[in-house]
């Protein structure tokens, strides 16, 4: 099969016409070095040829492991007579700083007979500023064909395919001057091409500069960025809320109506405690995790995220970190994998190191449905302002932000204890321009997001509810919990958690938690379903309140979720990306034993306020 580059600056543009092409769907997000790894799939419109989507570089002299990744593929692939040619991506909005890596990428390319084709995107941001590009002044200086395209309309795409899809020159390609040209000319050569060639882009400056003025202020901009964060955790409850109730509503609805079709008694206690009961207790909370990956994905495109990397640079400099740690750790509010990947944008060893010690403190999607559940039992639900302010609310923006400053501080201790090891490199971050959101791929990639986690912890919480039923359930026909296996097995685990206020039953939800965190509400939900003998469907959260859970022991679950390691696979891709299982099991160990202890002086010291 032959195989087209795509390779570019950083946040030109790449991975959306990639999506584009190929109907895949990788990340795309208004932010220089998104993609960290070489990623491949087949074009849409010509299926016998491979498309391949790079992480961006400035230049062909690697400086960060994404780029060296780049670099190293890229002159693989000059040499590799499966690849026919190469797709460079510019932005045209920011055509000098473009140029000089195209300048590279088509001297590299004349040298090797690979055929290049420049393609000039954002042409749309041009068309509604009135600004012009030259492309056949462009196209003739460069000896290239250029090719000007969008790849958010898809204006100029069937362009890009027709080239495609043409048959490529006998002769290879044409020798210019360029061939034999260093790198120190060609930049030189790359401004005045942009002068020459490129749009007046003081006018596209301009409100750049208004917006970062507000946005980048010591005093508005942190303002700023507190109330963006806080409105983020807002909304998860305000506007997650109806499709919550939705979903609980349905749930109820189908339960009421498929278990009485049951004649069988045992398989009609399964599905109401088993699968409504338990697995459904999860569902709810999938509208949550699609507001959040959404508002997220908002933010990102906007270019505000790189802001708030700035901003974040020196108070995590202070924790040891950098403001390259942002992102990784931002990722980590949705899920730690993605973020461990993201990671790699860290050009300093040490400091990617204290990112990875970080990452799994940082409140990942999986703990919201726990967290979610404790601050609905406990944390009354009234909103003022239209639901801009809550309890509950600003409970979730406390929670969130204990584990942040867990991760932090862990960060800024250990990186004070081993001092030299952990020095960094300087802080060079390229701020993206500000863009209106792209809302479709946004929307995409936070159905995706559901779905995978649907998907890959509906199994795990299926799996371990049938357990925790059959256990339950038997042997005396969920008659008596306490009596049951489950209720055996819970009093040896019982004296464990204790300390914390919690009995048996929590004690073992907490204890199925370790294969997947969210599996915590999946097993209460089979619990209290088999407890609560009837088989109409009460909401998990009214079961909790009227277990009697002591508020301190609600605290204590908070705590310890969001310290504890539960999740098999990050540890997995923890020991892979750090090339050390002895890290990730140290980490494990030594967040379990911190989440115990701090749980239990939350349990007492509440208790000493609260009675
Ligand atoms: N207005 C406009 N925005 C675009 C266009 N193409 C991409 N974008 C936006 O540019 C940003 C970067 O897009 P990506 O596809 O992630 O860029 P990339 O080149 O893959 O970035 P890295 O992987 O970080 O190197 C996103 O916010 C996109 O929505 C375009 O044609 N017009
Ligand atoms: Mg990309």
């Amino acid at each position: 099969m032959s195989k087209i580059i795509l390779i570019g600056s950083p946040n030109s543009g790449k991975s959306l016409l990639f999506n584009r092409l190929t109907g895949l769907a990788h990340k795309v997000a208004n932010f220089p070095g998104i993609t960290v790894d070489i990623g491949s799939g087949n074009l849409q419109a010509l299926p016998d040829k491979q498309l391949v989507d790079f992480p961006g570089t400035y230049s062909l002299q690697a400086i960060s492991a994404e780029e060296e990744v780049a670099v190293g593929y890229f002159e693989n692939a000059l040499c590799d007579p499966e690849v026919e040619q190469v797709l460079c991506l510019i932005d045209a909005t920011r055509l000098e700083k473009s140029l000089y890596f195209t300048l590279q990428v088509i001297r590299d390319c004349e040298r090797h007979g690979k055929p290049v084709t420049v393609l000039a995107n954002m042409i749309d941001v041009l068309d509604k500023h009135g600004l012009d590009l030259d492309v056949e002044g462009l196209s003739a200086a460069l000896y290239t064909p250029v090719l000007p395209i969008s790849g958010r309309t898809g204006k100029g795409v069937d362009a890009v395919i027709a080239a495609l899809s043409r048959p490529l020159p006998e002769a290879g390609v044409t020798r210019s001057h360029l061939t034999e040209t260093p790198d120190a000319i060609l930049r030189g050569e790359a401004h005045q091409l942009a002068r020459r060639f490129g749009p007046r882009d003081d006018i596209l400056i301009r409100t750049q500069h208004r917006l970062d003025s507000f946005f980048l202020h010591s005093l508005t901009g942190g303002v700023a960025f507190f109330v963006i964060m806080y409105l983020l955790f807002q909304s998860i409850f305000t506007w997650s809320a109806p499709a919550m109730d939705a979903v609980e509503g349905a749930l109820a609805w189908s339960a009421d109506r498929v278990v009485p079709l049951l004649g069988n008694q045992v398989a009609a206690d399964f599905t109401a405690d088993a699968l409504f009961s338990g697995v459904g207790a999860f569902l709810v909370f999938v509208p949550q995790i699609f507001v959040l990956t959404f508002i997220i994905g908002l933010l990102e495109d906007s270019g505000y995220m790189a802001r708030a990397a700035l901003i974040c640079h020196k108070p995590l400099r202070f924790f040891g970190l950098t403001g390259k740690s942002f992102i990784p750790l931002l990722s980590g509010t949705a899920c730690a994998i993605p973020a461990i990947y993201a990671a790699r944008a860290i050009d300093s060893p040490g400091k990617r190191l204290l990112t990875y010690m970080a990452i799994p403190l940082m409140p990942c999607s999986a703990r919201l449905p726990v967290y979610s559940l404790l601050i609905a039992a406990f944390i009354p639900a009234q909103t003022a302002l239209g639901g801009l302010l809550g309890w509950q609310g600003l409970a979730m923006f406390g929670i969130y932000f204990f584990g942040m400053f867990c991760g932090l501080l862990i960060t800024g201790l250990v990186s004070r204890v081993a001092g030299q090891r952990y020095q960094d490199l300087p802080f060079v971050l390229e701020l993206p321009p500000y863009r209106v959101p792209g809302f479709v791929p946004i929307l995409r990639n936070s159905v995706n997001r559901a779905r995978h986690f649907v998907t890959k912890a509906g199994k795990i919480i299926f799996t371990v509810t049938l357990l925790i039923w059959v256990l339950g359930y038997f042997p005396n026909y969920g008659a008596d919990l306490g009596q049951s296996w489950l209720g055996q097995i819970g009093r040896v685990v019982e004296p464990l958690f204790e300390p914390l206020g919690l009995d048996w039953r929590y004690g073992v939800a907490i204890f199925t938690s370790f294969a997947a965190r969210e599996v915590f509400v999946g097993t209460l939900g089979t619990i209290f379903g088999i407890e609560g003998a009837d088989e109409n469907m009460v909401p998990l959260v009214e079961h909790i309140q009227s277990s009697q859970l002591a508020l301190g022991s609600g605290l204590a679950l908070l705590v310890f979720f969001a310290i504890a390691l539960q999740c098999v696979s990050t540890l997995a891709i923890l020991s892979k990306e750090s090339s050390s299982r002895g890290l990730a099991l140290k980490m494990f160990c030594g967040y379990f034993l911190l989440a115990y202890v701090a749980g239990i002086v939350v349990y007492q010291v509440t208790g000493w306020f609260v009675g």
